[in-house]
């Protein structure tokens, strides 16, 4: 976000009647009926409940049918996660001088706090969020351009993100047993880049007309969630929204395109939004496992043979990423660069 930009942060708007014109989406891109399929939800696994061969198949059906699962008992404290939500809720709270002032000092700027979406200037709407990214590995390296204010965020967010990539590794360890892939398939390369993106969506005061996030399919392996429990987050399946029903201490994971390429197509990286809701804030922490920029994605050796040809090119994350960026994430448009039809 530039200097002048400051004041579009819409959480720091003051009384706010109405949707501005150019926060309103197309009428078929609004949320629609805003109470979705409330007998439908993804699935829970419980990671203490079962034996580990029955939370394998959990995991994997989940994510070839939905995309997406809660976890629960999964072994973060939930102190942590309380002080990790804490944490968020109040940078997002802050005067906006104070949250800009915590912009980016890194030279790659790859700790960055914007409005909507990072293509302000040429989004089709505004999406009504506020949000701050920044790499968490290695965090002695990143933590220095972290913000700095609130002052406990470093030390609580440092702790949090690695706990986050074991609980990742572990996730991803079980996949691999589901899928018949070797338990070291994610090693290091393929998990190197994680990301944490903090989204604070405020209240609406008309959120039938527009998005906290528009639907997407995230461009990570997969994507570990830590939501308020507040309603907001719909999955898009079989064409219809389905909402995730925020559980206490949950986290919610999804498959991203990474996943989908390796797996060729077995697992699905699930298209999903955020709604925003008239009455309170809620904030979420997508924490987005990304492979090493040098690292070479594309289906395992595993999974393809003459009946299941590979359906999806070999690239490095690097070309990946830019594409994705470049193509704003429309997912026909990825599809078509990733697909092994591609010329
Ligand atoms: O806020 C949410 O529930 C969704 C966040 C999300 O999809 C993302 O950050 O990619
Ligand atoms: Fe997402």
């Amino acid at each position: 976000m530039e200097a002048g930009d400051d004041r579009k942060l819409v959480s720091n708007w003051p009384n706010v009647q109405f949707v501005p014109e150019s926060y309103v989406h197309p009428p078929e891109k609004r949320p629609g009926k805003l109470v979705v399929q409330p007998c439908k939800t993804i699935p829970v696994v419980d990671f203490e409940g079962h034996d580990q061969t029955q939370i394998i198949q959990h995991i994997v059906k989940a994510t070839e049918e939905f995309g997406f699962f809660q976890i629960i008992n999964h072994g973060v404290s939930k102190k942590l996660m309380d002080d990790a939500m804490g944490v968020f809720k109040e940078f997002h709270g802050m005067s906006w001088k104070d949250k800009t002032s915590q912009r980016s000092k890194d030279p790659n700027k790859s700790c960055r706090f914007y409005t909507s979406s990072e293509k302000y200037t040429t989004e089709e709407a505004h999406v009504w969020r506020d949000a701050l990214t920044h790499p968490c590995h290695p965090f002695e390296e990143y933590m220095q351009f972290w913000p700095a204010k609130p002052t406990r965020y470093r030390k609580v967010v440092g702790e949090y993100v690695q706990e986050l990539r074991k609980l990742g590794d572990q996730i991803l360890e079980l996949l691999c047993q589901g899928l018949g892939l070797s338990t070291s398939y994610f090693s290091r390369g393929l998990v190197e880049n994680p990301v944490l993106l903090v989204n604070h969506y405020p209240p609406c005061p008309d959120p039938s007309l527009t998005l906290g996030l528009v639907k997407h399919r995230d461009p990570s392996l997969i994507t570990i969630l830590l939501q308020e429990e507040i309603n907001g987050l719909q999955v898009f399946k079989d064409g219809e929204w389905i909402g995730v029903d925020p559980l206490p201490h949950a986290f919610v994971v999804n498959g991203g395109y990474v996943l989908q390429m390796i797996t060729n197509g077995k697992l699905k990286g699930a298209e999903h939004r955020a709604v925003t809701n008239s009455s309170v804030s809620r904030t979420s922490a997508a924490f987005f496992i990304y492979p090493s920029k040098d690292s070479i994605i594309e289906p395992a050796q595993a999974l393809i043979n003459a009946c299941n040809p590979p359906q999806y090119r070999s690239m490095k994350f690097e070309d990946f990423q830019k594409n994705f960026l470049a193509r704003s994430g429309n997912a026909e448009a990825v599809m078509q660069f990733i697909s092994s039809m591609h010329d």
